[in-house]
């Protein structure tokens, strides 16, 4: 069974057709790109994942379960995470209390028992401080954990957005453009990081990115989208050979 099934996705606003009748699956453990031109669709798809857009037709499900039309944080519970084009961290808050963040979705005690400062309440606190500080390590950042979110480079940004996407304890993580502003040897460092992900995680990876170069380094398989629609779905060999995917991009002389 795929752990992402995606089934005749429609999306539409007003008159105009964004996503047409879209469907591909995602197995699990693979490291999968989503590309296409820009404006093909491809993070309006990310937007009807998570629950953000709400899809006009077909059908959703992650491990088996559906998920069309769910809210976020259902979806985001029932192990799905993602990080976003522009990067979305609690600036004023600290690195630690960001990762911290993402593991919201798991937390077992309630307002009461933050308030009383209950036993319990302080051991997943607790937990949850020595998860973030896990996920600050896993991702190279730890030695910033106290500092303002908003005062670290460009690069760490990133990565603390995917420590926290990755403190959600997701079974698939999408990345929306991670290498966006990122120089040639952060680009490296991020295919070692997307690697380790799947490696040492087993979390699923779909990715949207425009640096070709990035994507046929680290995907195993691409999906691509046009005009909102799929025109192409295989390997990375088989994609770059695929004669609609170079219409697509580089157009025709007719
Ligand atoms: N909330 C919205 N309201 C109206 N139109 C929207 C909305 N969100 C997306 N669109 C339209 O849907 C189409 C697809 O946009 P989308 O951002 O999904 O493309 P994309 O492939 O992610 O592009 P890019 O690579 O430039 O980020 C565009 O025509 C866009 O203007």
């Amino acid at each position: 069974m795929a752990l992402l099934e995606v089934r005749d996705l429609r999306l539409c606003f007003g008159g105009l057709k964004v996503l047409h009748d879209i469907s591909f699956l995602v197995e699990k453990g693979v490291i999968n790109s989503l590309i296409g031109p820009n404006g093909a669709g491809k993070t309006s798809l990310f937007n009807c994942l998570t629950g953000f857009y709400k899809p006009k037709g077909g059908s959703i499900s992650l491990g088996g379960r559906p998920i069309t039309g769910l809210p976020p944080h259902r979806i985001t519970a029932l192990g799905l995470a993602r990080t976003f084009q522009n990067i979305r961290l609690f600036k004023e808050m600290t690195v630690l209390e960001n990762a911290m963040s993402g593991q919201h979705c798991r937390s077992r005690h309630g307002i009461v028992s933050a308030i009383l400062h209950l036993p319990a309440q302080r051991r997943e606190e607790e937990a949850i401080r020595a998860a973030g500080m896990h996920w600050l390590g896993f991702v190279g950042i730890a030695q910033h954990a106290h500092r303002r979110a908003g005062g670290l480079s460009y690069g760490d940004q990133r990565r603390l957005e995917l420590a926290r996407a990755l403190a959600s304890a997701p079974e698939l993580i999408l990345l929306d453009e991670p290498a966006a502003g990122l120089n040639e040897r952060e680009k490296l460092d991020l295919v070692h990081l997307i690697r380790r992900v799947r490696d040492e995680t087993g979390v699923t990876v779909l990715l949207i990115e425009h640096d070709m170069g990035l994507v046929m380094q680290v995907s195993e398989k691409i999906v691509v989208f046009d005009h909102g629609q799929k025109i192409a779905d295989g390997t990375p060999e088989a994609v770059r050979a695929d004669s609609r995917v170079i219409e697509a991009y580089l157009g025709t002389e007719d």
